[in-house]
């Protein structure tokens, strides 16, 4: 039932009757459209925004809620997706340690009070923000390189700890990401030792001063996902986090109606392959990650992520092949914007925002921001606050937004 042009898909095969039900249940979709029991009218919809908003998490939920579930060569895909997800968090703090200047066994509530009767005197631990490559992250973002070079020179764990972290952070680094279809014994232990170091999890919660997605979901719970007998559950699937590359097409079949999705790849190198769906589209479903108020874009370290995010949206929400389209957006990671608002202050980024650091004032500006940009003042724009990981609460997202594009269908066909 899905067709890609082109997909990251990880080599070997699944245990054989893993998907039984899903592969009937696609099988079954394919036979009702072959049949043409479902209506002659199909209904084509984009999934777009930049890069990691969750366009390839809610066609997962698509599939979950009203699709066939998933393939045995989805099944596949996403075992191997969640080893190399754990292996990737790993590198990228080991990689960020380095960048931060951060020590091995950093502990910042102890060095904090190690440093308050010596010089520089400091209220935050070093950033990124201090260096000459200043990337305006926010006002409470950290000085001195100085102090950063101090804690660099102190030690913070034993030598033999001290050797074991360094044999581990060389096996991370000279591991090519292949090799982690298996991930032996010996990685998982280096992975587990740098995970539970308490200087890796300060770096951690830094983590939007550098390129890395939550993952912690697997990381909390290696052993479960190195067993050779492991079978990816919904939930599992719903984590992992897979690039998208190209166009990838996939069909459900919703209240006797075809729903041809497509999902693409959000980087920018990728939006270029857009144009190629542009035609005849029902409805967009446009994902805004509202939790990426603090980061930067991969591609450009000098871009708020929402601003680019707030770029592309003018970009499709007045493009004339759209004039007829309804377009839904899916304020996303709503559950990501609530904890990181506990230590983040969106006025840091937003000099404008002037309201009180809580979800919903800062959900609503981000919602008038994006509505601001819609120059064709009859197009209107429908607003979702989801948490596309969660499928209870898309259920019922789905079922509103679903709802609207088949009666916004109906009305332009001159049937209501
Ligand atoms: N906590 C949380 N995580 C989410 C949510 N939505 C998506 N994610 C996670 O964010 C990561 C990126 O999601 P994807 O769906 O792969 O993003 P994408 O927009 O398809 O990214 P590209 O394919 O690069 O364009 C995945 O690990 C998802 O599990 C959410 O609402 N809350
Ligand atoms: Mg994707």
């Amino acid at each position: 039932m899905g067709v890609c042009d082109s997909k990251e898909v990880a080599p070997g095969s699944a245990p054989a009757d893993i998907s039984k039900e899903a592969t009937a249940k696609s099988k079954e979709i394919d036979r009702q459209i072959a049949d043409e029991k479902v209506s002659s009218k199909d209904i084509k919809i984009l999934l777009l925004g930049t890069a990691e908003t969750g366009k390839s998490t809610v066609l997962k939920q698509l599939r979950i809620i009203h699709g066939g579930g998933f393939t045995d060569d989805d099944i596949t895909t996403f075992r191997y997706a969640a080893k190399r997800n754990i292996f990737d968090t790993v590198k990228t703090l080991v990689e960020a340690m380095e960048l931060l200047k951060i020590p091995y066994g950093f502990n910042p509530h102890t060095a904090k009070c190690a440093q308050k009767s010596s010089k520089p005197s400091l209220h935050h631990a070093p950033s990124l923000a201090d260096s000459k490559e200043n990337v305006g992250f926010g006002k409470h973002a950290p000085i001195a390189i100085e102090a950063a070079e101090i804690w660099a020179s102190t030690k913070f764990i034993d030598d033999a700890t001290r050797g074991e972290t360094q044999a581990a952070v060389d096996l991370i680094l000279s591991t090519h990401p292949e090799y982690t279809k298996s991930l032996p014994l010996p990685l998982v232990n280096a992975i587990k030792l740098l995970w539970n170091d308490v200087g890796v999890k300060y770096c951690f919660s830094r983590s939007n001063e550098f390129q890395i997605i939550d993952l912690s979901y697997f990381m909390q719970d290696i052993d479960r996902f190195i067993a050779s007998d492991y079978i990816p559950t919904n939930q599992d699937i719903l984590a992992s986090r897979v690039m998208t590359s190209g166009v990838c097409e996939t069909k459900v079949i919703i209240k006797g109606t075809i729903f041809r999705v497509f999902d693409v790849g959000g980087q920018r190198n990728e939006r270029r392959k857009w144009i190629h769906v542009f035609d005849n589209v029902n409805a967009i479903f446009f994902l805004f990650d509202l939790s990426a108020f603090n980061q930067v874009t991969v591609e450009d370290q000098n871009i708020n992520r929402v601003v680019e995010s707030l770029t592309v949206f003018t970009f499709i929400c007045n493009h004339n092949a759209f004039k007829r389209s309804a377009i839904m957006i899916f304020m996303n990671k709503i559950d990501l914007l609530r904890e990181k608002l506990e230590h983040s202050m969106v006025q840091d980024y937003f000099p404008e925002f002037l309201g009180t650091n809580d979800y919903k004032e800062v959900s609503k500006f981000f919602a008038e921001k994006i509505a601001s940009f819609n120059k064709n003042q009859e197009k209107q724009l429908y607003f979702h606050y989801t948490q596309a990981n969660d499928t209870t609460k898309m259920k019922a997202v789905l079922a509103t937004v679903i709802e609207s594009i088949l009666v916004n269908n109906l009305q332009s066909a001159g049937l209501m």
